[in-house]
């Protein structure tokens, strides 16, 4: 069987982000990207610094150690990395989850497409602003949110920016207005994701999180939209695998 190259399986743990956020999930992360963004705060799955604890694992080696981990206590998976869209197999991986009543949920910035897209029950699509450095090819994005919205599953699906800047803004609002059905996510950047000084990185992101927030308030173009932090690293801080 073929196998998926795994950097980080964890949880249970609380989703940080987005449409599901608060949500008890446990986590599975995948190698490789196809974007190098500027302030990616998973590198280490394309960077080459986490080579070395890559697993080739088989769909059922990582559902093995799922329940190994999280036990009889959970009932979501979320599958981030890296780009899990990189991967055709994870299909199989996809299918034990189904098979066992587990509720998916998937982290892509929507530059690949796969047919087990319509198999996640919550797939956040997270497009890369300026800042990134990343540039966004709208057709495939506009491909990838078609085949969802004709094929009835428009409500398992959300889009998330992350905000550095005034530019990122910009670039969210163009997003948001491109797609006004799909439901909208400002998400605040951390532009940090090393440092291990938890209370400092946690001021902040506060205020730039109230910055954020603030912007939206006033802005009168915008108004069925959510503004959320990064909730994991204002408990957890840059700590990897919570
Ligand atoms: C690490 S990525 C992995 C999934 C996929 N490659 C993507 O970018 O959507 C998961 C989420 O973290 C966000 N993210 C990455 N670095 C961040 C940072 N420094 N601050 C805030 N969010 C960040 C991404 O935008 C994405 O929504
Ligand atoms: N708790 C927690 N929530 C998350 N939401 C998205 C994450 C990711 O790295 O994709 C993430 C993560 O790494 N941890
Ligand atoms: S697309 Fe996601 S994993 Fe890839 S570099 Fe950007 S934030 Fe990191
Ligand atoms: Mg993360």
């Amino acid at each position: 069987m073929s196998k998926i190259p795994v950097l980080e399986i964890f949880g249970p743990t609380i989703q940080g982000e987005g449409m599901v956020i608060g949500q008890k999930t446990m986590f599975v992360r995948t190698a490789g990207c196809d974007y190098s963004c500027a302030w990616c705060d998973s590198s280490f799955t394309w960077d080459g610094t986490g080579k070395e604890d890559i697993r080739q694992m088989s769909a059922n080696e990582i559902w093995e150690e799922l329940k190994a981990l999280g036990g009889d206590g959970f009932s979501f998976v979320t599958i981030s990395g890296g780009n899990p869209a990189l991967l055709k197999n994870i299909s199989t991986f996809i299918n034990i989850l189904q098979k066992n009543q587990i509720k998916i949920c998937l982290e892509t910035q929507g530059s690949l497409w796969q047919e087990w897209f319509y198999k996640i029950d919550e797939l956040t699509l997270s497009p890369k602003p300026p800042s990134s450095g990343m540039t966004t090819d709208f057709d495939r994005l506009d491909t990838i949110i078609g085949n969802l919205e004709q094929s009835e599953r428009k409500q398992n699906i959300s889009l998330k920016v992350v905000i550095f800047n005034d530019e990122d803004y910009q670039y969210a609002k163009k997003v948001h207005f491109r797609y006004p059905a799909i439901p909208f996510f400002f998400q605040i950047g951390n532009d940090d994701s090393k440092t291990s000084d938890d209370n400092q990185l946690l001021e902040k992101l506060l205020q730039k999180y109230e910055w954020l927030i603030n912007k939206v308030m006033f802005d009168d173009s915008l108004k069925d939209v959510k503004v959320l932090p990064q909730l994991h690293t204002y408990i957890w801080g840059n700590k990897r695998a919570v």
